[in-house]
């Protein structure tokens, strides 16, 4: 029997398909939920193309940035994944971007390049021979809210013991969807109390701008389906007056500590002030305080930290819980 041969249109057609794929892989992972979600629908090969991509970005909140994927998790309505900028690390003005590829086939190597980066500049100090077990001459555990580890400035490398902040989110977590809620943190395998388990990231505000984004928050939030995480963190004197302010915006651009929901019993995450040698500002990042449950959620107090002018609806669930969600002027 002869063989069917394809006919010049066919040829042209596939030709064009093939074009076609291998532009929206390169271009569609750049595209926001709503642009995906308006693309998806154009035709059949975009359809696939968006629905990878979609499994692809609910597999992996930190989209490869994290040593673990972190999964979203959910069985309470539609929404496949929240969509955000990812940044691993405090981002300042020059970082700051308004798109980021996410959800294509191309793996992202960016976070261990930006760790060999930072601990290249070494330019000495004490620690050299530090190895974690014995301590370190830069270790200084002033109080359980302030901790010193080594940076910048130090001759050892990223596996020094005195960098347990400093590798990325290693504990096992998910994402998971809550009706009331919205996003929530959970650990996805058992995390011991004093663990490590995450940095709150994002843009580093001026106090004039976080008040200003806090008013158009807010004026979002009583619109209801609107969830913002500025977070302002203040660093005491002895005396109690605040003597260092730092605002850190995530609603736009951070990691996965935006999703961390309040509790008004304080939660099961104790907030720390990480100081590293020769890093010019500290870090804020979240260790368990106590042991924690595969499944449970993360959460810590909002407390007086946050600034809003209007309180939410607290749907913590704890026994202590004042109804409404911390603010400053409730
Ligand atoms: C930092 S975000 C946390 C992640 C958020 N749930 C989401 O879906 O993106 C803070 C927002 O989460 C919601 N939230 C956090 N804790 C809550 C609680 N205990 N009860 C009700 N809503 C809460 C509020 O909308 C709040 O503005």
């Amino acid at each position: 029997m002869a063989e069917k041969r394809p006919r010049p249109e066919d040829q042209e057609a596939g030709v064009h398909e093939r074009a076609l794929f291998q532009c929206a892989d390169l271009i569609l992972p750049w595209l926001d939920s709503a642009e995906l979600a308006a693309t998806s629908s154009t035709c059949k090969t975009l359809n696939h193309i968006c629905r990878s991509i979609t499994a692809s970005r609910f597999s992996d909140a930190a989209r490869g940035f994290e040593p673990l994927p972190i999964p979203f998790v959910n069985a309470v309505d539609h929404h496949p994944y929240a969509y955000f900028l990812y940044t691993p690390a405090q981002a300042h003005g020059s970082d700051l971007r308004d798109r980021q590829a996410w959800g294509s086939t191309r793996t992202d190597s960016a976070r261990h390049e930006r760790l060999d980066a930072w601990v290249g500049d070494a330019c000495g100090c004490e620690c050299e021979r530090c190895d974690g077990d014995s301590g370190c001459p830069c270790s200084d555990l002033d109080s359980a809210e302030l901790a010193r580890e080594c940076g910048p400035s130090c001759w050892c490398s990223v596996e020094c013991g005195n960098r347990v902040t400093q590798g990325g989110v290693s504990v096992r977590l998910k994402i998971v969807r809550d009706r009331r809620k919205g996003w929530g943190l959970c650990a996805d395998e058992r995390i011991g109390r004093g663990q490590f388990v995450c940095e709150y990231t994002g843009e580093l505000l001026t106090t004039e701008e976080a008040r200003r984004r806090q008013q158009r928050y807010d004026q979002l939030a009583s619109g209801g389906r609107f969830s913002c995480a500025l977070l302002v963190v203040r660093e005491h004197l002895p005396s109690g007056k605040a003597c260092m302010r730092m605002n850190i915006d995530a609603t736009v651009m951070g990691n996965v500590s935006r999703f961390i929901n309040h509790s008004c019993d304080g939660g099961n995450l104790s907030t720390v002030i990480v100081r590293s040698s020769g890093a010019l500002l500290p870090r804020l990042c979240f260790f368990a305080s106590r042991d924690i449950q595969k499944d449970e959620e993360l959460t810590f107090s909002y407390g007086e930290i946050r600034l809003r002018s209007k309180g939410l609806q607290c749907f913590c669930d704890s026994p202590d819980c004042f109804g409404i969600l911390p603010s400053e002027n409730t």
